[in-house]
């Protein structure tokens, strides 16, 4: 995995911090990657998709192969892999929403409104 503490990540929380509580981990990965979008600090893997030559397919094939790497996990009833690939595929997720200036409460709101 990309350098962490790459970027100044001001009002972020870091994700990697052990003090992150695990109801908190989701607003903190999110937060770390609005802040890389704003800031494009170097040597980040998530500034990389960003600014890809490709422009959002690079966030898009990559999407597909971790959904690709989910679903064999899955297949295998690997579930340490199905833990690992499905933590690549969610924050590949969330560098998308935050490239389409959506966020964490769009989807909450999607989620609740079907309850
Ligand atoms: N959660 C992640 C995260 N999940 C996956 N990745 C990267 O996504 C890429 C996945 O590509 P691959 O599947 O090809 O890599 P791989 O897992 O080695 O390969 P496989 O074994 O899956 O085939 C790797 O480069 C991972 O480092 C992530 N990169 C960053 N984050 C978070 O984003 C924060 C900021 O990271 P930077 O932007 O790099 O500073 C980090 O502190 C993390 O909290």
């Amino acid at each position: 995995m990309s350098d962490p503490n790459a970027g100044t990540d001001e009002g972020a929380t870091d994700p990697e911090d052990a003090d992150v509580p695990p109801e908190a981990v989701l607003e903190a990965l999110f937060a770390t990657i609005e802040s890389r979008k704003a800031e494009l600090p170097e040597g980040s893997y998530t500034v990389s998709l960003f600014t890809h030559e490709k422009g959002e397919n690079a966030v898009l094939e990559k999407i597909g192969e971790e959904s690709t790497e989910t679903i064999l996990a899955a297949k295998d009833d690997n579930l340490d892999e199905l833990t690992y690939e499905s933590a690549d595929l969610v924050y590949h997720l969330l560098v998308l929403l935050a490239m389409k200036d959506l966020d964490l409460d769009d989807l909450r709101e999607e989620l609740r409104d079907r309850f």
